[in-house]
């Protein structure tokens, strides 16, 4: 596919604090062309991701301007699955070896009635041997490779790579850029953002791209560089690395201007053979104006307005097909036409159903987890200490009528336990899940809401078993009078305020996209702000406001209900060796506290209820900051 840009901008804006806007990409223009490996280079800062992101549509706020392909406006739903993305970082699922990660890329990716082959693509990215290797155990470049094999599985037309070879070793990028140039060679579009490539490395790159400041300062064939840069009067010294010399020019203002003007912003590309404008008129559209015949499953004929070709649709025929054999269907100029062909017959966004992503990725969650044996390990250690510890404070204390405050603290602490517990786990290891879900998301592996049921659902037996363990420790050690329903009660109460809690920190996470640090202050508050809310629970005169966040805050309606799991169910009154012990009887406590009139299964509902609100909350922060 070729892909045309037109008077391109990206304009971004600081979000918290808002800050002034800034145009990062200044109206550029430009040509990509199918079977091209293409290296959009520049200085730091000079907008080389921004471009790329805006090009491939992994950025769309604040992006203007007109994106063709083939000639035409894209269509943004078939462009998306037509093209890949491939972040700086090497986003990889943890805790799964090469195959698996593979496989399940090729159970979400390969298109429907078809098996991708998954063993070809290994052993054409060099990682068949490494099949069984975690990918969290892989060296940089495989990391990179894989990163590519995965996204290789549905064989799209299109990859765009950002800074593929940073932090890699010379022979690695050297590698790296070889089997970019491969896929290019294969008739796929190849763009990727480059800092400074050596000389050597600078060649193998069949079309360069370079930005500063936001403008483009250079669009053509690599070897027309040199030339052109001559012709402008800078010429590059002999010996010199063109790469450096053009870095070096954009240190210089004067220089980015000529050069942008000399260029045209883009809208030009010198070619190595003849120089022609980068836009042609739209006689493109007019060639591209065509009709499909299907003449069987594997055969479509594409007739253009003025010549008539026939080929191949790419399509994948069980393991036996090669990534060679698809590259040879690919390596075709036309066949990126039957490509979107293909996918426009397919109108759903995904290769697989709603019920086959979340069975595919409740697996893959519930892998993870139990392989995550250290986590496991520490969580568990976790929750036997903390009971011991709590049960050891307050042991036998909970039938002693003389204790009453030592009762509400107990009642206090269980559920800062719960709710501590679960809220910094997804603050601290969400941000970088949601880099990571993004880019799956965005490469069309599967949707948000499948992603969202499956990480709710795969938490539970871990959460709930530990929690359980966790409780039956505290309900024996402080000698609560056991009867079945009180347990199920006290087993509930704290599972519910841990999910509730669990559900705040998502919304942190997502909603205002905080990062560890940052995270930690709200959420560390939360709690608190719960317990302080509900001292004022005992004032008479409560404001509005605050009335409104007593009724509504967790930690509160945890206590509450933690209260009268306690001290309700028909509770006998409690030991008293004083003379006199006021709260002896479970209702005076807790007509004490004014709570006479709830019920424990109202409070575990509120709970739900705000759980869901904060879920909500972070479902929909998700699916926002993944439009944008
Ligand atoms: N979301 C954003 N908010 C504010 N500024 C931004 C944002 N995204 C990019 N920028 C700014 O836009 C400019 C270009 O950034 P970009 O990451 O595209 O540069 P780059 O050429 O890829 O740099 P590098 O090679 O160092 O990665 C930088 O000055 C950067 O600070």
């Amino acid at each position: 596919m070729d892909l045309e840009f037109r008077n391109l901008t990206y304009t971004v804006q600081r979000r918290l604090p808002r800050g002034p806007k800034k145009m990062v990409v200044k109206g550029v223009d430009g040509r990509f062309m199918s079977g091209q490996l293409v290296a959009i280079m520049g200085p730091s800062g000079a907008g080389k991701s921004s471009l790329l992101n805006a090009l491939s549509g992994y950025r769309s706020g604040g992006v203007t301007g007109e994106l063709l392909v083939n000639g035409q406006p894209r269509d943004e739903h078939l462009f998306q699955k037509s093209s890949c993305y491939i972040t700086q970082e090497d986003l990889l699922q943890p805790l799964l070896t090469v195959r698996e990660a593979m496989d399940v890329a090729a159970r979400l990716k390969a298109p429907r009635g078809s098996k991708a082959p998954s063993e070809e693509i290994l052993q054409e990215m060099g990682l068949l041997e490494h099949q069984h290797t975690r990918t969290d155990l892989l060296s940089g470049g495989q990391k990179k490779r894989l990163s590519i094999a995965l996204e290789l599985v549905n064989n799209p037309p299109i990859f765009f790579l950002d800074e593929p070879t940073s932090g890699l070793d010379t022979v690695t990028t050297t590698q790296c850029v070889k089997v970019l140039k491969q896929l290019a060679r294969q008739g796929r579009t190849v763009v990727c953002t480059i800092h400074q490539p050596a000389a050597s490395l600078l060649e193998m790159f069949d079309q360069v791209y370079v930005l500063a400041d936001g403008f483009c300062i250079y669009q053509g064939d690599t070897a027309a560089m040199v030339p052109f840069l001559h012709t402008v009067g800078l010429p590059c010294p002999r010996h010199h690395n063109p790469a450096d010399f053009i870095i070096e020019l954009t240190e210089t203002p004067e220089f980015v201007t000529m050069l942008s003007k000399e260029i045209m912003n883009g809208q030009l590309y010198k070619s190595a053979k003849l120089e022609q404008p980068a836009i042609e008129p739209n006689t493109n559209q007019m060639q591209l104006k065509i009709s499909y015949q299907t003449d069987d499953a594997n055969e479509t004929e594409i007739i253009l307005s003025n010549e008539k070709c026939t080929y191949k649709v790419p399509k994948f025929e069980g393991s036996s097909a090669s990534v060679s054999s698809l590259s040879s269907q690919l390596s075709n100029g036309n066949s990126s036409m039957a490509w979107m062909k293909m996918q426009k017959s397919d109108s759903s966004e995904y290769s697989t159903t709603f019920c086959e992503q979340f069975s595919i990725l409740l697996a893959r969650m519930m892998k993870q987890i139990f392989r995550n044996k250290q986590g496991m390990c520490i969580q568990f250690i976790h929750h036997v200490m903390c009971g011991v510890l709590i049960g050891t404070c307050f042991f036998n204390m909970a039938n002693d009528g003389t204790q009453m405050f030592n009762h509400l603290k107990l009642c206090v602490g269980l559920v800062i336990f719960f709710a501590y517990t679960q809220i910094m786990v997804p603050v601290l290891v969400y941000p970088v899940e949601v880099k990571l879900v993004k880019k799956e998301h965005f490469n069309c592996w599967y949707g948000i809401t499948p992603y969202y049921a499956a990480l709710t659902v795969s938490k539970l037996p871990v959460q709930v078993t530990f929690n359980i363990i966790f409780c039956t420790i505290v309900y024996f050690m402080t000698g609560v009078p056991f009867s079945v329903i009180r347990f199920v009660a006290f087993c509930l109460v704290g599972n519910v305020v841990s999910l509730a809690a669990e559900g705040m920190g998502l919304a942190i996470g997502s909603v205002f996209n905080v990062t560890n640090g940052c995270a930690i202050g709200p959420s560390a508050i939360a709690p608190f702000l719960g317990i302080a809310i509900y001292g004022f629970d005992f004032a008479h005169e409560i404001p509005l406001m605050m009335n409104i966040l007593m009724k509504t805050s967790f930690i509160r309606c945890g206590i509450v209900a933690m209260v009268l799991t306690i001290f309700g169910f028909d509770r006998q009154p409690l030991q008293c060796d004083d003379m006199y012990c006021h709260f002896a009887k479970p209702e005076v406590l807790i007509k004490y506290l004014d709570i006479e009139h709830s019920s424990v299964w109202l409070e575990i509902a509120t709970m739900l209820g705000i759980m869901f609100v904060f879920r909500s909350m972070s479902y929909i922060g998700l699916r926002v900051r993944f439009s944008t």
